[in-house]
């Protein structure tokens, strides 16, 4: 139910799910026993995004201290590409990301811990996205990174043109003008 992931930190959740003939019940949160596989919270808010067309990217996003934000994500409709950029300033995957696929069908969720940029691309249209986090929103602490980092090189589904992005998150700066805003601590 609990992955690991290439970068540790990062865990890939997958619920059991209860199949019959009226469909399916899945537990999609459960404190004690995330808490117990490194998934630590509290968690104070929901959040919940539609992207309306495929290859829309939102990210790379992350809120620095004093509301830094880990965040458990989920597609509940269609699917993504859910991506982490370890930034944490001296860790052994600096500038390195974990990629997985998220979607309704499969139920899977990603871990997105402090110290991470994170953002997705929509592999289907009318892709709807819930993810819980740490911190609240805090607009003085919104930063971000450029999705099309060469130093990143995030195998995106879509090219940098043809992405659907914001204006804000196509003006994101790359890893090496980044400040150090995350330290590792091993
Ligand atoms: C994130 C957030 C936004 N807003 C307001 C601010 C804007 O007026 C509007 C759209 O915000 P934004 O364009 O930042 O939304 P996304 O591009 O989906 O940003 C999110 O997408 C990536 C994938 C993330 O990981 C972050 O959680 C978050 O940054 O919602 C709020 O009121 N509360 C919030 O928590």
């Amino acid at each position: 139910m609990f992955e690991p992931q290439a970068i540790p930190d990062v865990i890939l959740v997958t619920p059991k799910r209860y199949e019959d003939a009226r469909g399916y019940f899945e537990e999609t949160f459960h404190a004690a026993r995330y808490e117990k596989a490194g998934i630590v919270g509290p968690f104070v808010q929901d959040n919940h995004s539609l992207s309306r067309r495929r290859g829309v990217i939102r990210g790379l996003h992350f809120q620095i201290p004093p509301q830094p934000q880990a965040k458990l994500v989920r597609c509940t409709r269609g699917a993504i590409l859910d991506v982490a950029v370890d930034i944490r300033v001296g860790s052994p995957t600096f500038g390195k990301y974990v990629a997985a696929e998220l979607s309704a069908a499969n139920g899977r969720q990603l871990f997105v811990p402090v110290g991470f940029a994170h953002g997705f691309c929509t592999l289907e249209p009318d892709a709807e996205v819930q993810y819980k986090v740490t911190g609240y929103y805090a607009p003085d602490c919104d930063k971000g990174l450029a999705f099309d980092d060469p130093a990143l090189a995030i195998d995106w589904p879509v090219g940098p043109e043809a992405a659907i992005l914001s204006d804000k998150d196509r003006g994101w700066p790359r890893l090496d003008a980044l400040p150090a805003y995350f330290r590792y601590e091993s």
